[in-house]
């Protein structure tokens, strides 16, 4: 009797185990699989670009990140070509960045021009551009209907070609050097579209769809694209754009909070050194990164396992936030038609 209750035990807890072990081979063949990516790893990330020595375009480099980015990079030993349009300005911005010297053969000139940047002048006096930060810009923000027809043009203008026509002048040597990085500075209004932002969303967009295609084209020659998506940051361009700033688009982009230049610029220098296609801010830059990776390249494993783990969870909370954007649109609106009444009543 009691081998037979013994044989009926042993016969019936390996059924009982069966799961676990199933469990455990597909755990084991998850964490080969990792394991493995991790291997070939070093075939998906780039190699670091050597900061020293090398020669920086940063176009929109006179005021902002811009200028914080060359001083990023001056701290870094580059040597820097400075292009905006006003002389002044940059004439200011180069005195700043000299200081950020980290040895006496550091060189950082000026240039004054509109889109199209003399790069052949910059190429003769610094040398081969190894890195192009593409930060001119700027920003209109209204309603849609409030926005002058011109002003969509003019973002476009500005903020897309405005990044092409650098990047066109300097990818062919590039090329032909088999080395670079390609920086565009977009925004996280170039992630999602926002109230206020009709017109100035749109340019930023369109730098990442740029970014992804001339991505793939550049890989094989080893150069690299990182596009940057930088929240509310305290420039003399954004206190400009805030005096004129519908009340929902202050009131939603106050959710991601304001960042300083310097911040900003170091964390999108570090990125695109390593060759990062997506450069982001704080929590809510990170989630809304991950969230709009779509087809994005990704530069390292644990970037692309990041993604596939938290898109499911990141939706869940963006699905919130659009909640209270909706609300904050609404309760405006609501204020507005008060004050408006009120105002007839007197
Ligand atoms: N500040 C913010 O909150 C955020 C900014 N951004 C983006 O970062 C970039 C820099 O912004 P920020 O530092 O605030 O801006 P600033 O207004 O402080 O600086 C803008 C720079 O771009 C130059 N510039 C502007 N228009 C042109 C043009 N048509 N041709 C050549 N140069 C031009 C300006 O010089 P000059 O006028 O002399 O030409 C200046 O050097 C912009 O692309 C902006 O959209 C993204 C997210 C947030
Ligand atoms: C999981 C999902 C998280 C979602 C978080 C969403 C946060 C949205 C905030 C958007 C801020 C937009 C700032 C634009 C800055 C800019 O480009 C201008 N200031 C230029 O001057």
């Amino acid at each position: 009797m009691s081998s037979a209750l013994s044989h009926w035990f042993s016969f019936n807890s390996w059924w009982l185990l069966l799961p676990f072990v199933m469990l455990l081979v597909v755990a084991a063949f998850i964490v080969a699989f990792v394991l493995l990516l991790y291997m070939i790893s070093p075939l998906i990330s780039p190699n670091p670009l050597k900061l020293n020595g090398a020669h920086v375009v940063v176009t929109g480099g006179s005021s902002g990140i811009g200028k914080c980015i060359a001083m990023e990079c001056y701290k870094h030993g580059a040597f820097i070509t400075l292009v905006a349009r006003d002389e002044h300005k940059l004439v200011q911005a180069k005195k700043e960045v000299e200081k950020c010297a980290i040895n006496d053969k550091q060189v950082c000139i000026s240039l004054v021009c509109l889109y199209i940047f003399k790069c052949k002048y910059a190429q003769e006096k610094l040398g081969p551009v190894d890195m192009l930060v593409n930060c001119a810009g700027t920003s209109i923000s209204g309603k849609f209907e409030e926005v002058e027809v011109d002003r969509f043009k003019k973002l476009m203008e500005v903020n897309y070609l405005g990044s092409v026509y650098p990047t066109r002048a300097v990818v062919t040597t590039m090329k032909e050097r088999r080395m670079g990085r390609i920086m565009f500075v977009s925004s996280q209004a170039g992630q999602i579209g926002l109230f206020g932002y009709t017109a100035y969303s749109p340019s930023k967009f369109a730098l990442r769809g740029l970014a992804e295609a001339l991505q793939m084209e550049m890989k094989p020659y080893n150069i690299y694209v990182t596009v940057a998506y930088p929240p509310d940051t305290d420039t003399p361009g954004f206190a400009e754009e805030s005096k004129t700033k519908p009340l929902e688009t202050k009131l939603i982009s106050e959710t991601s909070g304001v960042c300083q230049p310097e911040q900003v610029a170091k964390i999108v220098v570090k990125d695109a050194v390593q060759g990062n296609f997506t450069s982001s801010f704080g929590p809510d830059g990170y989630m809304l990164s991950a969230l709009t990776c779509g087809m994005s390249p990704v530069t390292s494993i644990t970037e692309g396992l990041q993604q596939i783990v938290t898109m499911g969870l990141f939706r869940t909370i963006a699905l919130f936030y659009l909640g209270s954007f909706d609300s904050i649109v609404r309760r405006c609106m609501i204020q507005r038609e008060q004050s408006k009444a009120a105002d007839k009543r007197e």
